[in-house]
């Protein structure tokens, strides 16, 4: 059953210290009959990377539509930054600051670099692109955009088309945009997906870093990058929770190693 009366109803430090963001209670979606999502408790903390993972249909990417409310949840509650969300529109949800990654799709391939991340700059000011704007505004937002490629390793490659990026630096392009939002909370679905090894090793370092002043939750496979960057993980299994805690305590629950992770992962 739902806990609401447990629930943080402002982001105050939890038990450890750190701020609660993004916290979910309760959480059920039923599709028709088919019950996906199960009375998942979520507490996701400003400054920490927070893993989702589980085997396929789990309930990940369902979850993930709820907190983002592109899912009305059956019943729960959903509280961000203090304030009850649980029937709030996506919009507003997101200009709160909970922003969700699109991953590569969300990029404009016949775009230069820059002038994708100077197309995220504009959104939130509720800005059309404008052509026309005084240059003093125009080498404001070049010095925004470019302060943006430099915190993601991509001021090398301001005027490439946005096509002719490697599939890894897309990705990275992708995160920025993202970053031009100033998210509070960063929801990544797969962030490592179709990416070779020394991609995953530059995306994770990113993760890290963009970290450090948002909360970060990522769907992820990869249990590499997952023990290595994540604070806390949490492994859901038919629509409920099995596990929750640090990767390392997770890991050992005998439960996970049966149903997930498999006995020869340490
Ligand atoms: N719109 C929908 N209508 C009916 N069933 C759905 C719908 N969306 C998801 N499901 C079902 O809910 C369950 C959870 O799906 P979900 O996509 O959330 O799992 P997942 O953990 O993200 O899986 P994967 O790792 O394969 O992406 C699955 O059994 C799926 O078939």
């Amino acid at each position: 059953m739902a806990d609401t009366a447990k629930m943080k109803t402002s982001p105050g430090p939890d038990h450890e210290g750190a701020r609660v963001v993004l916290s979910a209670r309760g959480l059920r979606k039923d599709f028709g009959g088919f019950n996906a999502v199960n009375n998942v408790d979520l507490d996701v903390h400003h400054a920490r990377v927070h893993a989702l993972i589980g085997p396929n249909g789990a309930g990940k990417t369902t979850v993930f539509n709820l907190l983002t409310k592109f899912l009305q949840p059956t019943s729960g509650t959903i509280m961000l930054l203090g304030e009850n969300i649980t029937r709030t529109p996506p919009a507003r949800v997101a200009r709160m600051g909970l922003v969700r990654s699109f991953q590569i799709s969300a990029i404009f391939p016949h775009l230069t670099v820059l002038e994708n991340v100077r197309v995220a700059l504009q959104r939130p000011n509720g800005l059309a692109i404008q052509f026309w704007r005084s240059m003093g505004a125009l080498d404001e937002l070049n010095e925004r955009a470019m302060q943006l490629l430099e915190q993601v390793g991509l001021q090398d490659a301001p005027n490439m088309l946005a096509a002719d990026l490697s599939y890894g630096r897309k990705r990275v392009l992708e995160i920025a945009t993202t970053l031009a939002l100033d998210p509070k909370v960063l929801l990544l679905d797969e962030p490592m997906a179709g990416m070779g090894q020394e991609d995953v090793g530059n995306v994770a370092r990113l993760i890290s870093k963009v970290a450090k002043s948002r909360a970060v939750l990522m769907v992820e496979h990869n249990l590499r990058v997952v023990a290595d960057i994540c604070d806390h993980v949490t492994v859901l299994q038919r629509g409920e929770i099995l596990a929750s805690g640090d990767y390392r305590t997770v890991s050992q629950d005998e439960r996970v190693r049966i149903a997930y992770m498999g006995t020869e992962h340490e």
